[in-house]
């Protein structure tokens, strides 16, 4: 595996904020990256840093082996779609197509005009005077066809209806299946897109909490429901992410797999066993974090 971006000790301070905290990581390439954590955790200040639209305070970034800053070569690699993104006064958006045009080599102009089909783009509207939803849709359909070595999306849902939502998903996941290529998506809807992540990148505070195949966070942590001492003779040693109790049953999350033979005891035990979602374990996580979670990652 190669990675297409090295990101090293990476810091970046605004006055007594540190917006990212001596970050180490990579994100290998032809894969989707879901990159998440609670606002103001980090997130589009990584994505900054990645596009070389801001300076790391220290450390350093590497994309496609080279800093991106200022560095053309690098930069007409990348597609960025964020929230906020800005447009000239009179574009429309066909005008947005068309600059994308010139500026991506990969760029499928079918697919973008099938899309602002699908996505009931107005096309006499200027993109200015769109709803949000729309606006935001012809982000998404930009980062689609625009078939960059490397999109990053920052939260590029706001607006988007529900069935629209699904759409972007799945277009994207059907549109890279045919051309791979290294895709970063940051968003708080962690259930929705959770089906389509394959490494999951989780900051919190500015520090880099989990980095790891969204496959191997699937039943990595468990809820139990039981009678509450043997709940807890079930939990043993392993780390409690977060335990409530009503009268006499117990509700407690915990890191950690179970045996087929320790889930026929919990079963015998009268202990119901259900996987965690990788949303579930996200809030866990990074509202425990203080007490349990740096270890409970480990
Ligand atoms: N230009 C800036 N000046 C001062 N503080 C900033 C600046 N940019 C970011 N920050 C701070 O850095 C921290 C990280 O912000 P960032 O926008 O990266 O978070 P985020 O994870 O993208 O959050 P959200 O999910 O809410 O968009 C926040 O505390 C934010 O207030």
């Amino acid at each position: 595996m190669t990675a297409a971006i090295e990101v090293r000790h990476l810091t970046r301070r605004h006055g007594d904020t540190l917006a990212l905290d001596g970050v180490t990581t990579s994100f290998e390439e032809h894969a989707i990256h879901g990159l998440l954590g609670r606002n103001g955790a980090g997130k589009s200040t990584l994505m900054s840093l990645i596009t070389g639209q801001d300076f790391p305070t220290s450390g350093e970034v590497q994309v496609f082996g080279q800093a991106p800053h200022e560095n053309e070569h690098v930069l007409s690699r990348i597609s960025f779609i964020r929230e906020a993104q800005r447009y000239f006064d009179d574009f429309k958006a066909r005008h947005a197509f068309s600059a994308a045009a010139d500026a991506y080599p990969h760029w499928d102009q079918n697919l973008a005009e099938e899309l602002a089909e699908e996505f009931r783009v107005p096309e006499k509207t200027r993109i200015k005077k769109m709803s949000h939803g729309q606006r935001s849709a012809v982000g998404v359909i930009t980062g689609i066809a625009s078939r960059a070595e490397l999109t990053l999306f920052d939260e590029p849902y706001v607006g988007l209806d529900a069935v629209a939502r699904q759409l972007f998903y799945d277009r994207l996941l059907a549109d890279y299946a045919e051309h791979p290529r290294t895709v970063i998506i940051s968003s708080h809807l962690i259930d929705e897109i959770s089906h389509l992540i394959e490494n999951v990148v989780l900051i919190d505070q500015g520090k880099l909490l989990l980095d790891e195949p969204a496959e191997q966070l699937r039943g990595r942590a468990v809820t139990l429901v039981g009678p509450a001492h043997r709940v807890r003779e079930a939990v043993g040693t392993r780390t409690v992410l977060s335990t409530e109790q009503l009268g006499r049953t117990a509700r407690t999350t915990v890191m950690g797999g179970f045996s087929d033979a320790e889930r026929a005891e919990l079963h015998r035990a009268e202990i119901d066993i259900t996987p965690v979602s990788l949303q579930q374990l996200v809030v866990h996580l990074t509202t425990t974090r203080s007490t349990t979670s740096e270890e409970a990652v480990r």
